[in-house]
């Protein structure tokens, strides 16, 4: 089996051209190439398949193995996949779990429209919000000292959140136009270096607190940028822009 390496700001990707829909859609070996000493290692695992309305389908797992919400720097990621196929050239529709999105690519940095966002819920001083997957959202001091994966796993973990799961994002605020932020990732169960649908929901938060419709949003692995607009309580037109790069390709024996 084929396969590509991509990563968009740290966040990593086994992807896999499944338009022959030959792909094995089993947990264990979804599981196995993501693994980062018994197989490729990854955060995730995508397949870009066909679609009858669409440039070309998303379908999503977590290393886990199991599959999920919207990926936002899989997305990116994807859309750099397509087009170096060559199935469009510099804008694209694709359909994902949480609907239609439109990218486009220039110069390895991929704009991605990300899915409304009716409003923003709070659990006390944090914030609760839906960009594709579920985020928790806690503005936190000296984030580089941070202990993100014990605090992380905790909110993760607790009665409110334990059934569903949620990733919990911890923002600093860098200047009036930029954020740091990091990511425990739901379905991962760790801390990545980078997580698209998270970068996207706190920077929503910080937009919302400062009226802005653009921030700068700094991750372990790069930089991102994201635009939004507010209407009501609700922001629309939202777009993750960010790089996007292919690290290598291979063939994997999936009996591994
Ligand atoms: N782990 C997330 C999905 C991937 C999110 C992240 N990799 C991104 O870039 O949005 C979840 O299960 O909700």
């Amino acid at each position: 089996m084929e396969f590509y390496k991509y990563q968009g700001t740290g966040n990593d990707f086994v992807m896999i051209d499944n338009r022959d829909l030959q792909f094995p859609k089993d947990q264990k070996i979804i599981k196995k190439l993501c693994d980062r000493r018994f197989g490729v290692g990854a955060d995730g695992l995508i397949l870009l398949e066909n679609d009858a309305q669409y440039d070309f389908k998303m379908v999503y797992y977590n290393s886990d193995g199991g599959e999920s919400t919207m990926c936002g720097n899989g997305g990116r990621c994807l859309v750099a996949f397509a087009f170096f196929l060559d199935i469009f050239e510099e804008k694209c529709t694709f359909i994902a779990i949480d609907g239609e999105h439109e990218a486009e690519i220039k110069n390895g940095i991929v704009k991605l429209k990300m899915i409304d966002v009716e409003n923003i819920s709070l659990d006390g001083n944090d914030s609760v919000l839906n960009t594709g997957s579920p985020h928790y959202v806690k503005y936190v001091d000296n984030i580089d000292l941070f202990n993100v994966f014990a605090e992380g796993k905790q909110i993760r973990y607790s009665p409110t959140y334990q059934e569903k799961g949620i990733n919990v994002n911890f923002v600093e605020k860098i200047s009036d136009e930029e954020i740091f932020v990091r990511t425990y990732e739901r379905g991962v169960e760790d801390e990545t270096f980078s997580c698209g649908t998270g970068v996207t929901a706190s920077a929503l938060t910080f937009l919302e607190k400062n009226n802005l419709n653009t921030v700068k949003v700094e991750t372990l692995g790069g930089k991102l940028k994201v635009y939004a607009e507010k209407k009501g309580e609700s922001f629309l037109n939202i777009w993750l822009e960010g790089p996007a790069k292919q690290v290598f390709r291979g063939k994997i024996d999936l009996s591994i």
